[in-house]
């Protein structure tokens, strides 16, 4: 039976007056060769960063990570989130397939910034969950945009993505500002006693689709 309904129509999309396309380089690291673009939001003079391996412009389904700064867990090591396991997988799966995007985006804290998160986190320590105690900074649960991303994979020429997340609002984010979301590509994390309790309330109260494993399980797979 043929498809009677009206072709679907994207919205032109204006080239962004906000984002410039600044600098870039080959950068070589212990994964293989990333090439490093970085971006500059002139609003806010934050600076977003593209890692990509492979030929991206033009493609359909290109594996790509939209993935937001968590310092505390990727230079501090902290065991609170997922945060860093989340990053390196991503960067994992590119360089292995030889083809993807992972951007790296400067919303520390759900886009409440550094400052908010740790004070977050003492609020936690007294027992208020990872929304909860962004609620009662005054902050919404989650502050980010996925407009800069969209506009730096516009910049990247990519057509289409396999979104390496397990958050279903960052698919509904980015398929909002025009990228299409071919497929998801589950994010596998590990718990531990320290963030178990996070991933199971990002679980609840944002629809996360998050299979947890036991650290010793992963231990066991690899071992
Ligand atoms: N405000 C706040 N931010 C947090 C907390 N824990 C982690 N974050 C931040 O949450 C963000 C996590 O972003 P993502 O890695 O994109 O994770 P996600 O939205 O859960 O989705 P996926 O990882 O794609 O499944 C980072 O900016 C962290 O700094 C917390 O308890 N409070
Ligand atoms: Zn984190």
């Amino acid at each position: 039976m043929s498809d009677t309904r009206p072709p679907q129509i994207l919205p032109a999309r204006k080239p962004s007056q906000h984002l410039e396309r600044y600098s870039e380089a080959d950068i070589p690291t212990e994964r293989g060769v990333l090439r490093t673009i970085v971006f500059k939001d002139r609003r806010t003079a934050r600076e977003h960063v593209a890692l990509v391996v492979g030929e991206v412009a033009g493609q359909e389904g290109v594996p790509t990570r939209v993935h937001s700064e968590c310092l505390t867990s990727e230079v501090f090591g902290s065991l609170k989130c997922d945060c860093r396991q989340q990053f390196d997988r991503a960067l994992d799966f590119i360089t292995q397939a030889g083809c993807g995007v992972v951007l790296y985006l400067r919303q520390e804290g759900r886009g409440i910034g550094l400052g908010n998160k740790i004070k977050a986190y003492a609020l936690q320590a007294k027992g208020y969950d990872t929304y909860e105690a962004n609620r009662q900074l005054g902050f919404q649960d989650d502050l980010r945009s996925y407009d800069v991303a969209a506009e730096m994979l516009r910049s990247l020429d990519v057509r289409s993505v396999d979104l390496m997340t397990n958050n279903p609002l960052k698919i509904a984010g980015l398929v909002e500002e025009g990228i299409p979301v071919r497929r998801r590509i589950p994010s596998r994390t590990e718990h531990n006693p320290h963030n178990v309790d996070y991933l199971k309330t990002k679980r609840e109260r944002t629809g996360h689709l998050i299979e947890l494993f036991a650290e010793e399980d992963t231990e066991a797979k690899v071992g």
